[in-house]
């Protein structure tokens, strides 16, 4: 029989797209399960259990194999340096990386950079030469320099309709970033068949998306 594999599916912009992509594969999963506030969610007919956790919680459960397998941004993963393995780029939930500041920025001799992804951002600006003093926000980073706290952010990108509306212009793309699949390190050799089984499924799905689009 097979092992019922333990999935940690981020809550918030990524779970719809993530559980759609499921579903493209044959996975029967249930659409009433996509608005509910259950946490822990049995899907035996796709010998599954999601559980849905923070996004940046998800490597942390993967990691320490109470979740076999996990879907997470790219720039999570950058940012928490989890020894989980990466299998799969399921690309989703596209966006980018971006060193963002005011249109009239101008280098100064103290300089502060606010993200919610200090360890991505340090490491990029040390590699710049640049000495920065980085200030670790968890949201609604574009405030950051229209009041003063900080001379740039480093954050995400997507339509650029956050940048806009609060005046700030994008001045560097660092990464591009998607959602990724990823495993435990025992999980994916004790339940290898199905977790590579499931890689199976996707990577078709991915790659008949791939297709499609060039053909637009
Ligand atoms: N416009 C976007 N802004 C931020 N992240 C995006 C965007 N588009 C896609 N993503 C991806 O979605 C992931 C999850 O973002 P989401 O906003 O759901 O969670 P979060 O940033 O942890 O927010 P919260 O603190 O509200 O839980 C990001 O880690 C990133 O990989
Ligand atoms: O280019 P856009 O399409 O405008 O998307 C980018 C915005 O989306 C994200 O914020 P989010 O909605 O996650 O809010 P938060 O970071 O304040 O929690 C990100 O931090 C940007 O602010």
């Amino acid at each position: 029989m097979a092992d019922i594999l333990k999935v940690a599916m981020p809550k918030g912009r990524i779970y719809k797209k993530a559980s759609a992509l499921f579903r493209s594969a044959g996975l029967p999963i249930p659409m009433d399960i996509d608005d509910t506030r259950k946490l822990v969610i049995p899907l035996p007919e796709a010998g599954m259990e999601f559980i849905l956790a923070k996004p940046v919680d998800v490597p942390t459960y993967v990691e320490y194999g109470v979740a076999d397998i996990g879907i997470v941004g790219k720039d999570v993963l950058m940012e928490e340096n989890k020894d989980v393995y990466e299998l799969l780029d399921l690309g989703i939930a596209r966006c980018r990386m971006s060193v963002i500041g005011l249109p009239d920025w101008t280098p100064d001799i103290q300089q502060r950079v606010a993200t919610k992804y200090p360890n991505v951002a340090s490491q990029y600006f040390r590699e710049q030469g640049q000495q920065v003093e980085v200030v670790k926000l968890n949201g609604s980073i574009e405030l950051a320099p229209l009041i003063g706290l900080a001379d740039r952010i480093v954050d995400m990108v997507e339509t650029g309709q956050t940048l806009k509306e609060n005046g700030l212009v994008e001045m560097t793309s660092l990464f591009e970033i998607t959602s990724r699949l990823i495993a435990n390190r025992v999980s994916y050799r004790m339940k290898n068949r199905e977790i590579q089984e499931l890689c199976d499924r996707l990577q078709q799905v991915i790659l008949a998306g791939e297709a499609n689009r060039q053909k637009m």
